[in-house]
């Protein structure tokens, strides 16, 4: 393991912060530390980074426990947020920065300049000052400044909160790109479920400072530990009584075809009849709203554009639907 952290603990006064957090992130990987505004996140980043003291627990780097260790020796690079750029330098000074501080030769930091200011795209932009770049562009330059000095690990405080979602949404792939280039060992937090699938291999997600659950991005969305990370990690809807992706539920105009096909599905499966509240086109899927029948209550499931228009619904009109798949819950049957 690159980082283990072991039984963290921070409090604030009465509020606990993190609740006894254990956590490993092995080496090469990106992890992404996912959950809502105030659950812990930046607290356990800034742990690892030394910039909060633990009231208990240990932190520990490629073996070495790092828990009283200053945040300048513990050997990562941090981006966060809002980069503080050093607006008098220009961008080859500022990623230059590390090197210069510990004065290496300048042909060495000139080649590592070059080298980086390649890999985050950014060779034409050397004389720059920070003022003259865009807020994508910036965030790149302090990607680059944070691995001139070859941290042991790169971590990530939602390095693209700032920026619209299209920039964002960029960013996300070049950072993936990135990180399979140089595969430092790599965490993001990230409020944002779509970032965190995008482009971590592992999730943590975090709720009231304390980890929920940890594992692959399919993991987490296929098989849940429990409601608070089912609901966290993509749309749900209640189907019978249970959660289920809005992608998992069957749209048919008689009872039996909203029935599964597939081989195994048990027949007692239960169908629900609805009324069609709304539909609603989002590009290549369709999102249908519905009103179970018998509850009253509202739901929605998402349809492929051509299943819709093979359906052809609209408003008003009666439907049956079914869960073709629950996730596997802790603690439920996982069937319907
Ligand atoms: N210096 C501090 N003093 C008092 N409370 C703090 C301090 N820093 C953080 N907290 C509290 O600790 C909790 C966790 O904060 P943290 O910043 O780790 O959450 P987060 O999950 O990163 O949320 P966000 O996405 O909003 O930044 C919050 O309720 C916050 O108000």
């Amino acid at each position: 393991m690159e980082i283990s952290v072991r039984d963290a603990r921070k409090q604030y006064g009465d509020f606990v912060a993190l609740d006894d957090v254990s956590l490993d992130i092995p080496s090469g990987s990106l992890t992404a530390l996912l959950g809502p505004s105030g659950s812990g996140k930046s607290t356990l980043l800034r742990s690892i980074a030394g910039l909060e003291e633990l009231d208990g627990g240990a932190v520990v780097i490629a073996g070495d426990d790092v828990t009283s260790v200053s945040p300048q020796k513990r050997d990562i690079g941090f981006v966060f947020q809002h980069y503080a750029a050093f607006k008098h330098l220009t961008v080859r000074k500022n990623v230059a920065f590390g090197l210069e501080i510990r004065k290496r030769p300048k042909a060495e930091i000139d080649d590592r300049v070059d080298q980086l200011l390649e890999i985050v795209g950014l060779t034409g932009f050397q004389t720059r000052f920070p003022a003259q770049l865009s807020g994508g562009q910036r965030q790149r330059m302090a990607l680059a400044r944070a691995l001139a000095v070859d941290p042991r690990v790169l971590l990530l405080d939602e390095p693209f909160g700032a920026l619209d979602a299209k920039v964002r949404a960029d960013l996300r792939t070049w950072l993936r790109r990135l990180h399979d280039d140089v595969h430092v060992t790599t965490v993001l937090v990230t409020h944002d479920q779509q970032e965190a699938l995008d482009v971590a291999d592992r999730i943590a997600v975090m709720n009231a400072g304390r980890i929920e659950q940890v594992g692959t991005p399919r993991d987490l969305y296929d098989r849940p530990a429990n409601d608070f990370v089912m609901s966290f990690l993509g749309d749900v809807s209640r189907v019978n009584g249970q959660m289920v992706r809005p992608h998992d539920i069957r749209v048919g105009r008689t009872p039996e075809l909203a029935r599964a096909q597939e081989e195994g599905t048990a027949e007692s499966a239960g169908v629900l009849r609805a009324s069609v509240e709304r539909v609603v086109h989002l590009g290549f899927e369709v999102r249908v709203e519905l009103r179970n029948a018998a509850t009253g209550e509202l739901f929605f499931a998402q349809i492929t554009r051509g299943d819709n228009e093979a359906l052809g619904l609209t408003s008003g009109e009666t439907v049956y639907v079914r869960a073709t798949r629950v996730p596997t819950i802790a603690g439920s049957a996982g069937t319907v």
